[in-house]
């Protein structure tokens, strides 16, 4: 395992670790968060009694597999704990997601969530967010015209596609990933992407005080 993977899986342990008996817990998406997901399998099958919502149906599937218990929100109202990974996380805990395509569940989970505790190596901990191509969850109807709109507002789309055809999120939508350069104010982008008719969610997770857990290559967990 290189040293990016095994960072990626003290992550995820360290966070698994947080969870205690009757929660319930959100389980994210994404090759960090798969981790967390792993361990809380195996204290699953150690006696751990939780229920868990996924936020894709590739981490649902995992969680299946593992015997997690999976509830949903015509069971449940609230969660306890969201384990989720990310894509940058700035200086001041503002987040990108997206990059497995999962940022609308992902949402609508972390805000569902009592505690968000985000899972990282060290390459996604940056001064100012931006670096990271910015995914939208578009409809797939009229996307051309929310490409054309991104453009005008000086942002570099594109539109994420698998074997030369639009990628398909979960929920039945296309991504353009869109690049704007360094992002100073995400409320305000956000508000201004949300604004657009077919952009349905955005990858900025804004002001959701998570708790960070970052994991070097060295071998260090800090928990921020
Ligand atoms: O849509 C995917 C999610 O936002 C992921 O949590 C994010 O892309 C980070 O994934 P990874 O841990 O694989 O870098």
């Amino acid at each position: 395992m290189d040293t990016i993977t095994q960072a990626k899986k003290a992550a995820g342990e360290k966070a698994a670790s947080l969870v205690q008996p009757g929660m319930l817990v959100g389980l994210g998406t994404g090759s960090t968060a798969y981790w967390a997901i792993e361990r809380l399998g195996a204290m699953v099958k150690e006696g751990l009694h939780i229920q868990a919502v996924a936020t894709s149906v590739a981490s649902e599937k995992q969680a299946r597999e593992l015997g997690i218990p999976i509830t949903s929100f015509s069971e449940i109202q609230q969660l306890d704990i969201d384990i989720d990974g990310a894509d940058e996380i700035s200086e001041d805990f503002q987040l990108i997601k997206g990059g497995g395509g999962s940022l609308l569940r992902e949402k609508i989970v972390a805000l569902a969530s009592r505690r968000r505790v985000i899972v990282a190596d060290e390459r996604k901990y940056v001064k100012t967010l931006g670096k990271f191509p910015l995914p939208l969850e578009i409809v797939p109807f009229g996307w051309e015209l929310v490409f054309k709109t991104l453009q005008s507002l000086k942002g570099v789309p594109t539109l994420r596609t698998r074997e030369d055809k639009p990628y398909i999120t979960d929920n039945s939508n296309y991504i353009i990933d869109c690049a704007f350069g360094t992002i100073q104010n995400p409320e305000q982008l956000h508000q201004q992407l949300k604004a657009i008719p077919g952009i349905v969610e955005t990858g900025l997770f804004i002001n959701l005080k998570p708790t960070v857990i970052i994991a070097y290559e060295n071998g260090d967990v800090k928990v921020v």
